[in-house]
């Protein structure tokens, strides 16, 4: 393993609305621990010397103080408050960081990357600036067209994107260093903006963003599969 700094952006300052819950996803339970602390422990599993730094709606951290003392989580992270949207947020997050190194952004309801992805999205980073996690398209596509019309494309053509986005940090903080645009939906689509070429790496199908209420049951089986 290399020895730069290596950070963690773990941005949960969304408020979940597809998934229509009370309380925000991130924290809803799966296994008995709240989905951001899963993903907390996936990074702390590929390395214990790893900076974390936790993005929260500034009205939900005292909720999460609670929810740390209730569960016993004591893992050492940084927490700080989202935005308005997830280009916020992570702007906050990297505001934190005062060191030149490898920053890895990740949703933090993405709780089954797995310690090899993250582990290969550091090594090409520190290589090639940037490693972008990608997984094919399973289903067939369509594009649909404003007069209605529509029409099958290759879907060999596309990937599925995923987190971790990983980054030599200076690359990162000034790519961010930009006004927000509607298509920034990622960290890759700021840096390419910025004008670099995006390196994607290989992901799993495990990685599943919990988005919407049935990701819940899927999360239930992902999680005890992972676990033995
Ligand atoms: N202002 C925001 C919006 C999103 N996120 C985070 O970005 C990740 C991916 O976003 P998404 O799944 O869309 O989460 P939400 O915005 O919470 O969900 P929704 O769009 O359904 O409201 C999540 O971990 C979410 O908490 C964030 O940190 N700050
Ligand atoms: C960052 C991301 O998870 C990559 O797939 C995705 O772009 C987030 O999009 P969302 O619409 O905010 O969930």
């Amino acid at each position: 393993m290399s020895n730069k700094q290596k950070y963690a952006v773990i941005v949960a300052g969304g408020s979940g609305s597809r998934m229509q819950s009370d309380i925000p996803k991130q924290f809803l339970l799966v296994d008995q621990l709240p989905i951001l602390m899963h993903t907390i422990n996936a990074f702390y599993a590929y390395s214990s010397e790893i900076n974390v730094i936790v993005v929260l709606p500034s009205a939900e951290i005292p909720y999460w103080h609670e929810l740390c003392t209730k569960h016993r989580f004591d893992k050492k992270v940084t927490v700080t408050a989202g935005g308005a949207s997830r280009f916020q947020s992570v702007k906050n997050g990297l505001s934190i960081i005062k060191d030149s190194g490898l920053v890895a952004i990740h949703d933090g309801v993405r709780p089954f990357v797995s310690t090899a992805v993250i582990q290969q999205s550091f090594a090409v980073a520190e290589q090639k600036g940037n490693a972008v996690v990608a997984v094919p398209m399973k289903d067939s596509l369509r594009q649909v067209n404003q007069d209605d019309t529509n029409n099958s494309v290759d879907r060999a053509a596309f990937r599925i994107i995923q987190t971790p986005q990983t980054f030599q940090t200076e690359l990162l903080i000034g790519a961010y260093d930009t006004p927000e645009l509607t298509t920034f939906t990622d960290d890759a689509s700021v840096i390419e903006h910025a004008g670099h070429a995006i390196h994607l790496i290989d992901g799993t199908y495990e990685n599943i963003k919990i988005t919407t209420p049935e990701d819940l049951p899927i999360a239930e089986v992902l999680l005890k599969r992972k676990n033995g």
